[in-house]
């Protein structure tokens, strides 16, 4: 038998950034139609800013195996409604997830299929357990990036579309400024 070669890295704690990584970076004009404020959206898109970048050391698609990513998620908004990740269910949807804050302020919404929602807050030290079936979204309550390490399934996948279509059934605003977990007024179940 062929064995991989086990991996020890240190993750840099202050810029996210794992050495030899893979890296991702998503701009707001990657996000079209994640936003409420289309107006607002459309004005800070003039500057497209990276709303954040994903480093990930990845295996094969294979049962049983792991692969592990940090995100940086900058600080921002767009209107009322702070930045996030796109969010999504994994493609095999009962995969289970691990986050693990490392720097910043922030958070995690979940959902089950049905819509119903959960918020859990995010700071250096915090871990979130995803469990399978749950989409996860991670949102940047701060004002400074917010990065966290996930460990996942290298067979999870990502399913990406009922959420780009419908949304979190809450979102994460800036109001009176207080971060508020409301309803989210365009969700349909
Ligand atoms: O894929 P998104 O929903 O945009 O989230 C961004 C990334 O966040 C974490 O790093 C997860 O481990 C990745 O699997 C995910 O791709
Ligand atoms: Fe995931």
């Amino acid at each position: 038998m062929e064995y991989k070669r086990p991996i020890g890295l240190d993750i840099d704690l202050e810029t996210g950034v794992i050495p030899g990584a893979k890296k991702l970076v998503r701009r707001l004009s990657d996000l079209k139609g994640y936003f409420l404020d289309e107006e607002a959206y459309n004005e800070l898109l003039k500057e497209d800013p990276v709303v954040y970048e994903v480093y990930a050391i990845e295996q094969e698609e294979k049962e049983g195996d792991l692969n592990f990513a940090t995100t940086v998620l900058y600080p921002g908004k767009v209107g009322k409604e702070f930045f996030f990740t796109k969010g999504h269910f994994h493609a095999k949807a009962d995969r289970a997830e691990i986050y693990y804050g490392i720097k910043g302020k922030g958070g995690m919404l979940l959902q089950t299929p049905e819509g119903e929602a959960e918020w859990i807050p995010m700071g250096p030290g915090t871990v979130v357990y995803v469990p399978p079936y749950w989409a996860h979204r991670t949102v940047n309550t701060g004002n400074e990036p917010f990065i966290f390490l996930a460990i996942y399934p290298s067979d999870a996948g990502h399913d990406y579309g009922s959420i780009k279509e419908k949304g979190f059934s809450k979102i994460v605003i800036e109001e009176d400024g207080e971060v508020k977990v409301v309803d989210n007024p365009r969700w349909k179940e």
